[in-house]
């Protein structure tokens, strides 16, 4: 650690990823934990950040008082729920500290709340951190522009029995990366669901799956089939880690840009190739 180092606050602190991300700050160098934060009424609250982790002491006990920690760190990593993630959205902003926003599952309006705030703070949006998903929304630019508009298109997840949208916010980045490409609107072309006597598929959509099961990390597969041949582009995560990696990453990365919306591939330079 030196004074350089940029303070790191977690919000969610006690979630599946919250307790990832303490453990990347402290593993990653140029990063330090200032603060960890849960929800009002939260079970978790008073409870050391490092102990929460399995780390041992770090004398940073988790809390809801914003305000009292508003000195304590330069940046706030949310993957919380949209409610939780707008709520910190606001104090950030009111406050000058930029935001890594990992939470899935926001409505449009809320999305648009999330750009609005980055004509102020610096934030990184993205709803998957990993370098290998992110390839995977570049390599599909590729599918999308030579197979794209005559294959079936269809895009499958799978995660664990504890996550609470659908379809992930992966898969709805992947479908967007494919609309883009073929400049349609994903919502005029996108089929969550299929049931009955559903009649052929439509030419042009894009299908998307979900399985809901076990303690999978986080599965993505995208299909592009025609008769006789079909391309399948997949990622398959086995480690959370590799989400809190990318985050950390994402805020060192952001303290040295302007404020902005930015996604992960704006941190890993994917998207000047
Ligand atoms: N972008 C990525 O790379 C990535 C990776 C993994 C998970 N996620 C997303 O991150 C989010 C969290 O996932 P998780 O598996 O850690 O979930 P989790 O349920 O284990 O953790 C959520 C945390 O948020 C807290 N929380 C819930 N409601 C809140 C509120 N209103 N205000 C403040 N805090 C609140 C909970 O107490 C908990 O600590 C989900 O939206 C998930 O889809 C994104
Ligand atoms: O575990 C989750 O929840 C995950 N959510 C993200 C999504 O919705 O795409 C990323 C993968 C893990």
């Amino acid at each position: 650690m030196n004074n350089n180092s940029i303070r790191v606050a977690i919000a969610g602190a006690g979630g599946r990823m919250g307790r990832q991300l303490i453990n990347a700050v402290l593993q990653i160098e140029g990063v330090i934990l200032g603060a960890a934060f849960e929800h009002t009424g939260s079970s978790l609250l008073g409870v050391d950040a490092g102990e929460l982790a399995g780390l041992g002491k770090l004398n940073i006990r988790v809390t809801d008082q914003l305000e009292q920690e508003k000195d304590q760190f330069d940046v706030l990593i949310d993957f919380t729920r949209p409610e939780g993630t707008l709520n910190y959205l606001a104090f950030c902003v009111e406050n000058h500290k930029n935001m890594i926003i990992g939470t899935t599952g926001f409505s449009d309006s809320q999305k648009e709340m999330i750009a609005q705030a980055a004509k102020n703070i610096g934030i990184v949006f993205a709803a998957n951190y990993s370098i290998g998903v992110n390839l995977v929304l570049k390599l599909l630019e590729k599918a999308a522009k030579i197979m794209g508009d005559y294959s079936d298109i269809e895009i499958i997840e799978a995660h664990h029995r504890h996550k609470v949208d659908a379809p992930s916010g992966t898969a709805l980045a992947m479908g967007e990366s494919i609309a883009d490409t073929l400049n349609i609107k994903l919502a005029d072309h996108a089929v969550y669901c299929r049931e009955g006597h559903t009649g052929e598929r439509p030419k042009g959509a894009i299908g998307f799956a979900t399985i809901r099961a076990g303690d999978i990390v986080g599965e993505h597969t995208a299909i592009f089939a025609d008769i006789g041949e079909r391309v399948e582009i997949s990622h398959k995560a086995s480690s959370r880690m590799t989400f809190a990696n990318g985050a950390v990453r994402a805020a060192i990365w952001l303290s040295a840009q302007p404020t902005g919306l930015y996604d992960m591939r704006d941190v890993l330079g994917l998207n000047t190739l």
